[in-house]
């Protein structure tokens, strides 16, 4: 049996219950559950906070952990990263009051820093041989430097709308972040052939993710033009209709690539076009 430490509330919560859902892993989620074992997988839940989930894994209290790569790296555990997981994408950036000049970096110098993340923040002001005071605050750093505290701030940004609200301007970023899947170094054979089929699973979720599967009638006239604009995996399928001067194109097209690429078709006099969801999508 695997044991997986999620996050119990907070911002990955939803999201890595979510994939365990989707990889058809059901898992029961109460609110004040610490411990849960999935129906349909050999896989134990442990619910945890975020920042104890990299020791956890690192020690072997829990083999496996959903954890964003921000805090992970904060803590500098010995656990390893097995693969990105597309959600809770966010960078940590340093950022000051924005009607301040900002020369460069070297602003920064002799200048004290408000961060729940000093062991990133030091790294980085070390290699860019900046030499700056770091003030420790575990929440709301953004209030930092309006009521004095520090001259700048290093935190969490992503639409900056809490910059925004408190006045401040992002002058550097210094990591990008989204949640990882860690395991345990030490995993026994037995568990690394589940962890592979869990992983199995997830890749198949996120393949799907940004994808639609499309069909449509085609005019047999155009449809070595239609081929052409169709990016599919290999090559679309083509099957034929009643009519024989109609035939039906099956695809599948990227979510950024979508409305574009449909425009096309309809110039093109393709019609019906029908566009689903693809749940799985084994490569
Ligand atoms: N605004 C955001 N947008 C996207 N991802 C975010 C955002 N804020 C945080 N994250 C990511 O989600 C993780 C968990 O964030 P969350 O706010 O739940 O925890 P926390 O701030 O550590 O906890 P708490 O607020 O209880 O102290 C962060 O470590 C980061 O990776
Ligand atoms: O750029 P934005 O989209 O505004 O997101 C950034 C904010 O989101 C996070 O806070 P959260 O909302 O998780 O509150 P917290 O301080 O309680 O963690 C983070 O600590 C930032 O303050
Ligand atoms: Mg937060």
């Amino acid at each position: 049996m695997l044991r997986i430490a999620v996050q119990s509330k907070g911002r990955l919560f939803e999201d890595s219950i979510n994939l365990l859902s989707e990889a058809d892993i059901k898992v029961s989620a109460g609110k004040r559950t610490l411990l849960a074992q999935a129906v349909n997988f050999p896989l134990e839940v442990l619910y945890l906070r975020d920042d104890d989930i990299p020791q956890s894994v690192a020690s072997g209290v829990a083999d496996l952990g959903i954890v964003g790569e921000n805090e992970f790296q904060e803590r500098s555990e010995a656990a390893d990263v097995i693969c990105r997981l597309g959600f809770s994408k966010c960078r940590l950036s340093l950022a000051i009051p924005k009607d301040i000049e900002y020369p460069g970096k070297e602003w920064f110098n002799g200048k004290k820093i408000a961060t729940s993340y000093p062991g990133i923040l030091s790294k980085y002001l070390k290699e860019q041989g900046i030499d700056a005071e770091i003030h420790v605050i575990t929440g709301s750093v953004e209030i930092s430097t309006s009521i004095g505290i520090a001259d700048g701030i290093f935190d969490i940004v992503s639409s900056g709308s809490t910059l925004v609200s408190n006045n401040l301007r992002e002058v550097e970023v210094v990591m990008h972040s989204e949640a990882v899947l860690i395991a345990n170094r030490n995993l026994t054979d037995d568990k690394k052939a589940l962890l592979n089929q869990m992983v199995f699973r997830f890749e198949a979720v996120r393949s799907a993710e940004d994808k639609k599967y499309i069909r449509m009638n085609a005019p047999k006239d155009k449809l070595n033009e239609i081929i052409s604009v169709l990016p599919g995996l290999k090559s679309p399928t083509v099957i034929p209709l009643a009519d024989d001067e109609w035939c039906s194109v099956h695809t599948v097209l990227n979510q950024k690539c979508f409305w574009e690429i449909i425009g096309k078709l309809k110039e093109l006099g393709a019609q019906g076009i029908l566009v689903t969801p693809i749940e799985k999508m084994i490569l």
